[in-house]
This record gives C-alpha cells, structure tokens and sequence, in this order.
C-alpha cells in the first residue's frame, strides 16, 4: 500500500525516484526471449545488485511500440523497428539502484552491437542493429515515461532488500 502510494507520488513528482530509488526501464526483445538470453540478462543485473521491482511477459501491441518509439517516428527504420518489437513475447522490467538509468546503458553496450565492448550485453550477445536484445531507458525522464507506459502503478513491487546495507556504503 505504501508502495502504492509512493509509485502514484513519484507519477506526480518525479524526484521522488532518486538515489538509491532511481528507477529504470529496461525491455528484453524478442530475439533476446527467442535466444534463450532472459537468465543470463536477469542474471547480471541481479549480480551487479540492483533490485528487480517489476516484471512481465508480454507481446506489446502496435499502439504501446509506436508510443514507445515515438522519438523514433521520423527515422527510416520506424516502422521496421515497431514490428520487429511486435513479433515476439518481450520481458518488461523495472529495475532500482543507485546511478541505474546510466549504469544499465553501460552494462548494456551501444545501440550498435558492432560499437559494444565485450562484456557487454550487446557485446557479448549481438551483431546488428537491428537485433540488438535489450532496450534500456536513455535518461531519467525517459525512465519515468516509459515505466508509466508499460506499468500500472500496482504492477511495482516494493521490497525491503536484506542486502541494502552490504552494496550501499
Ligand atoms: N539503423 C538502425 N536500423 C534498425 N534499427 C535501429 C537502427 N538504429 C537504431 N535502431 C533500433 O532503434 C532502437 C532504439 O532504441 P533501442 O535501445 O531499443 O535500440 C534501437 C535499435 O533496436
């Protein structure tokens, strides 16, 4: 209930959603879900330590893609994009840590697998562009958008984590 609460709030004021709170986005696509990489992309976020607040399957309909991608709607590759999103079951997550907008774009490579260090997720996982696996939120604010498109406040779980006090000085 108080997470509730504290979801519709953050809707409201955004910077509610900071520090140790600061939530992201992040969508694994339908070539990551067909190429069995679901575990092993969990897995490294859960590694690193950041805390997994939401979760779901789902094949994502035209309008929430083309929503989504909306910054995308003039690029050549639009359209192409919204349907490739379409073709598959994606995982919708929210994840939360300290720094986790930018530090999830660093564990998740370039948008261009060929520019991503090994490491990576697209470095390690993918070759074109256009398959690259994973999305991830490019800022905080498009964190807040995107969390609101593909989430109910409800959908967010709240969780008190046991091993805050060993990741966090
Ligand atoms: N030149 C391109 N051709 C096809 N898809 C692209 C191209 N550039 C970017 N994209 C896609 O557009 C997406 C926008 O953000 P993503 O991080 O989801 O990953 C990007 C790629 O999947």
């Amino acid at each position: 209930m108080i997470c509730l609460v504290l979801t519709i709030f953050a809707h409201i004021f955004p910077s509610a959603w900071t520090g140790i709170n600061e939530r992201t986005f992040l969508a694994i696509k339908p070539d990551g879900y067909q190429r069995r990489l679901v575990g092993e992309i969990i897995r490294r976020f859960e590694k690193k330590g950041f805390c997994l607040v939401a979760l779901k399957i789902m094949q994502a309909s035209e309008k929430l893609l083309r929503q989504h991608y909306i910054a995308l709607q003039d690029k050549p590759f639009y359209d192409r994009l919204v349907k490739y999103m379409g073709s598959g079951p994606v995982v919708a997550m929210v994840w939360q840590g300290l720094d986790v907008v930018k530090t999830a774009r660093v564990m998740i490579g370039e948008t261009n697998p060929a520019h991503s260090l090994p490491g990576t997720i697209r470095g390690d996982f993918c070759i074109d562009v256009g398959r690259n696996v994973i999305h991830g939120s490019d800022s905080r604010e498009s964190a807040q958008r995107e969390i609101a498109l593909w989430f109910q406040p409800d959908e967010l779980v709240c969780w008190q984590d046991s091993a805050e006090r060993w990741i966090y000085e």
